[in-house]
């Protein structure tokens, strides 16, 4: 799914009226049937309590519309009208009006004005600032907002919590909604996956309002979203007369004395991801544990007990994931510069990888084109440098996967791929998945995907849903605290066996209103 920006949605907008020959308050209008239909279907008449505290924008003015539906319905509710600004758009105007001809006398709420009480049994909805907001809120908005966060009542956010930025980073964080639940129209926020500005938006869904589908085909975007939907055309099936030389040959090249582990998470998970071999490369060590750990693989070792200190071998693997476990000492920082040197296939780097790289930044040049790179955010500083905020993050680690030529994959809740100046947001996962180890995981699954004849982009792009998807299967059976790497790799095959599950039904909704 494509996750269009502000000015994007300000364009797709102004298309779809003039395509649709409808009005600009038509398409308020549609928005704000979604939003009664949602409320409706889950309240079903409920004598709840329902401020809404509107703005005086658009954001205001589907906010107004939607507490007429609410009003015709027999809801109990309590209009606010936030009076930031004189600048009211006609289409909050014509709305208020409604509400007036209705009999409904809105409180104005302005910076001199006691704010309403809330109770934690109300429900709020939040409709003061949408993907308008182009400067920090005044201070008594903040105020309001901070009183609203304090309610601990149920807040549903219209199109994005108010006093985020669509764009951009947030400047006073206490003046930002903490939305329960958002309902976004169109697309998805960039800023719902980004880890500063996500923690507004506890949960979101997106109402389709009938935006014009060619525009939103033949639009360009910075950022997609990564769902089944996406990955399923990224599978490559398997042949009924293939061999295990047909699915490659992957060497996971890693390890040091008390972190044999993390090669073998690797390795395991390189075979459940289907590689035809997995080979693996490790200090002296190394070779009992991962032999009786995993009898698939075979082991190469290094002529050290505890350290990689040269890397040479003899057979011919077609990708390698290597850097799980390494440690940063000399003589292995020297034998992955020697290596990087002579090294020509298909890389992915992770951990202690990544941290040599960062020690040596002269290394980088010695990447082959499209190397993968899988950074948890500390590694991530130490690659590109400390950043301001999440935007700056995403610009800066755009700029460096261009100067070198590689596929970052930023991990965290929604890991982030970045290739080519596009982001791609990964939408599986699950805190359970912050646990040791799990990364490895995800190196192997990578390595384990180019090995078979994926691009390194797709693999990575399609390894972290895969990995996320693991989690998130493994988890229904495990619960948070007891979800561990090894538990993920062994849902590898019911992560590819999910692609192919049909969706479940979704539910009818009871009595929802007609435009
Ligand atoms: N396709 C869509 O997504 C549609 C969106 N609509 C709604 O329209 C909203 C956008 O409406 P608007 O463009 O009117 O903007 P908002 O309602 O988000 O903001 C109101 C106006 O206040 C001004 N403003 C910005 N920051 C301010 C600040 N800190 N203090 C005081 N004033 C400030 C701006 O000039 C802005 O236009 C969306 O978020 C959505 O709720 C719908 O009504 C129509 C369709
Ligand atoms: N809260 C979370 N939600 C979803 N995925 C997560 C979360 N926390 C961590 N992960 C995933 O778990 C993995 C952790 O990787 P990493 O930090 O390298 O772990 P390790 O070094 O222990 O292997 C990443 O793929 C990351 O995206
Ligand atoms: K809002």
């Amino acid at each position: 799914m494509k996750i269009f920006n502000a000015k994007q949605i300000y364009e797709a907008d102004k298309f779809t009226i003039k395509k649709q020959q409808i009005s600009s308050d038509e398409l308020m209008e549609r928005v704000a049937i979604q939003i009664f239909n949602w409320l409706h279907l889950r309240l079903q008449g409920a004598p709840v309590k329902i401020h809404l505290f509107c703005g005086i924008g658009n954001n205001g003015g589907d906010g107004v519309a939607v507490a007429r539906h609410l009003q015709e319905h027999g809801y109990h509710i309590h209009v606010h009208i936030v009076n930031y600004s004189d600048k009211r758009s006609d289409d909050f105007l014509l709305n208020l009006n409604r509400l007036k001809d209705r009999k409904i006398w809105p409180n104005f709420i302005n910076s001199d004005s006691e704010f309403p009480e809330i109770s934690n049994e109300d429900i709020v909805i939040d409709a003061i600032f949408g993907i308008g907001l182009n400067r920090n809120p005044d201070a008594w908005v903040v105020k309001l907002i901070q009183n609203i966060n304090a309610s601990n009542a149920f807040v549903l956010g219209v199109d994005i919590p108010s006093g985020l930025f669509t764009d951009r980073a947030v400047e006073i964080k206490e003046g930002v909604v903490r939305a329960s639940y958002v309902l976004s129209f169109q697309t998805p926020k960039l800023v719902f996956f980004l880890p500063e500005t996500g923690i507004y938006s506890n949960q979101w869904e997106i109402l389709d309002i009938g935006i014009d589908p060619e525009y939103l085909m033949n639009t360009a975007v910075d950022y997609d979203l990564i769902g089944k939907h996406e990955v399923l055309p990224l599978y490559i099936p398997r042949e009924k007369f293939s061999h295990k030389g047909t699915y490659g040959h992957a060497l996971i090249v890693g390890g040091s004395y008390g972190k044999i582990g993390s090669v073998q998470l690797a390795s395991k998970a390189c075979l459940l991801t289907g590689s035809g071999l997995v080979t693996a490369y490790l200090p002296k060590c190394g070779y009992i544990p991962m032999q009786t750990a995993l009898p698939e693989v075979m082991i190469i070792t290094d002529e050290d007990e505890k350290n990689i200190s040269t890397i040479n071998f003899e057979i011919s693997p077609n990708v390698i994931g290597i850097g799980i476990g390494l440690s940063t000492v000399k003589n292995t920082q020297k034998a992955f510069e020697e290596f990087l040197k002579k090294n020509t296939l298909p890389l992915v780097i992770d951990a202690d990888g990544i941290n040599i790289l960062s020690e040596n930044k002269s290394f980088l040049k010695l990447l082959p084109a499209q190397t993968i790179l899988t950074p948890h955010p500390k590694e991530l500083e130490r690659l590109i440098g400390s950043w301001k905020d999440d935007f700056d993050k995403l610009k800066k680690a755009k700029a460096f996967s261009k100067k070198y030529d590689c596929v970052l994959v930023l991990k965290g809740a929604h890991t982030i791929t970045l290739y080519n100046n596009k982001g791609y947001i990964n939408t599986t996962g699950n805190p359970g998945m912050a646990t040791a180890g799990s990364g490895d995981v995800l190196t192997g699954i990578i390595t384990g995907l180019i090995a078979q004849g994926y691009s390194t982009e797709t693999a990575a792009v399609f390894g972290v849903y895969l990995h996320g998807k693991a989690g998130d299967i493994a988890v229904e059976n495990y619960g948070y605290q007891a979800l561990i790497a090894s538990t993920i790799s062994d849902a590898i095959g019911d992560a590819f066996i999910d692609l192919f599950k049909a969706p479940n039904p979704v539910p009818e909704q009871e009595e929802p209103i007609e435009e």
